[in-house]
């Protein structure tokens, strides 16, 4: 094998593609990832100091994932040496009677998961500086944690690197030639290999445009807003407060979500979980503050010990599909060209299982779960093939 050709070429060192990349290597397979930026970057979806992991999901598929998800990022840890994962547990409120409520209690009650629930009278002991909708029910999801994302992302790599892996970044793909060998283009030259694998995030499109594939996703900008404690600590990892999802609260449309001050003391990570549409290579042109608007008022209304007016602004895009489910599935046209994509603003939680399947597939192998909520042909009345 020349040292252009390979098993397998991943394009985009996300958090989907590093593992994806880990997952081959450990497979004793000659692997190759390609990063358009240089490493690291913050113009994807995989930066950030943190993410929440949770078993709590309104999908069973999801939940199921959850567990050996959990022990994948152990071993990442103790592979790595560095701590990827806090244990703060999940706060999941939203109208007690409400659909998503009740589809996130059932999974959790079906699963036997480990939960506590906060009646009205415990809710202020447990969860203070917080003030509840009347009607909202609320429990606790006691495993769910932060994950320390741009620590993660490097830890993959690292290990990916150490098992013989290549990456190569600064080197934007710009051509893709289907067949039994895949040809892969950038600036320095041709790349070889049996399969490839894209998760190119926000940028899928743009790669699978050179397969003539059009997947129905949407790519939009969102606001990572930060908001300072009036009493520093308040809603604190170290004092115990948990990261939170409230659904269908009053006004917002969509879920809203926070983590507690941590990785900036003094300054709690509350976001809404829908952006603007954005072109992933103009982001930041994308100015709307729409969803600040619903944040600050959320915040004054339910966390009074917090400003509400952000303190600390960063920006992320998500990768959405119509129905918020992954794409985790051989391209139609091509069965060795394997695609990960719309992860829909809650995938890096499940890199460690995602880039497992990714590369069972790109190895001709059978899933270890099943695929199906996954799959392209759901899109069938939106995907355009030219093929
Ligand atoms: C603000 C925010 C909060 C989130 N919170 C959570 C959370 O709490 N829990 C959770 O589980 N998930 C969360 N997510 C979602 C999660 O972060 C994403 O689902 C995940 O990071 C997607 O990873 P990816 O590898 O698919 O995409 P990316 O990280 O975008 O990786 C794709 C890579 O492909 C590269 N690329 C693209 N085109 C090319 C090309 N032509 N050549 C070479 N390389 C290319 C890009 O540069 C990029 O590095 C959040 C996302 C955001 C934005
Ligand atoms: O995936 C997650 O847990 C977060 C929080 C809820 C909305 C999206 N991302």
């Amino acid at each position: 094998m020349s040292s252009r050709d390979f098993d397998c070429i991943v394009i985009g060192a996300g958090i989907q593609g590093s593992f994806t990349a880990y997952h081959l290597a450990k497979n004793g397979k000659k692997a190759l990832l390609l990063e358009q930026f240089f490493l690291p970057h913050s113009r994807g979806s995989s930066h950030g100091q943190t993410r929440i992991i949770r078993k709590a999901y309104e999908q069973d598929f999801y939940t199921h994932m959850m567990e050996e998800c959990f022990q994948l990022w152990a071993q990442l840890e103790s592979e790595a040496g560095v701590k990827l994962y806090r244990r703060t547990g999940l706060l999941l409120m939203g109208p007690e009677k409400g659909r998503e409520f009740q589809l996130f209690k059932s999974t959790m009650e079906r699963n036997r998961l480990p939960t506590v629930t906060l009646g009205p009278a415990d809710f202020s002991q447990h969860i203070p500086n917080v003030n509840r909708n009347p009607g909202d029910g609320a429990f606790v999801d006691t495993t769910a944690g932060v994950l320390y994302a741009d620590r993660a992302l490097r830890a993959a790599q690292e290990v990916f690197r150490s098992l013989g892996g290549v990456i190569m970044d600064g080197e934007k793909v710009v051509d893709i030639k289907p067949g039994p060998l895949v040809s892969v283009t950038t600036a320095s030259g041709v790349y070889r290999a049996k399969s490839l694998v894209i998760t190119a995030g926000p940028w899928a499109n743009t790669l699978l445009s050179h397969t003539h594939l059009h997947l129905p996703l949407q790519v939009v900008k969102i606001n990572v807003c930060y908001w300072r404690e009036r009493t520093p600590g308040a809603y604190s990892a170290g004092n115990r407060f948990p990261c939170f999802i409230h659904v269908e609260a009053e006004g917002a449309g969509h879920h809203i979500y926070g983590l507690p001050s941590n990785e900036y003391p003094g300054l709690m990570k509350v976001c809404y979980h829908m952006g603007s549409e954005t072109d992933p290579d103009d982001r930041d042109r994308q100015m709307d503050r729409g969803d600040i608007d619903i944040l600050s008022r959320y915040i004054t209304r339910h966390f009074p010990g917090l400003v509400p007016v952000p303190a600390v602004l960063e920006s992320c895009m998500y990768t959405v599909t119509p129905d918020h489910h992954f794409v985790l599935d051989r391209h139609p046209s091509h069965s060795n060209i394997i695609i990960g994509a719309g992860f829909s603003g809650h995938g890096f939680k499940f890199g460690p299982i995602v880039g497992k399947v990714l590369c069972e597939l790109a190895l001709g192998q059978v899933p270890s779960y099943d695929l199906s909520p996954f799959k392209i042909q759901r899109f069938s009345s939106h995907s355009k093939s030219a093929l």
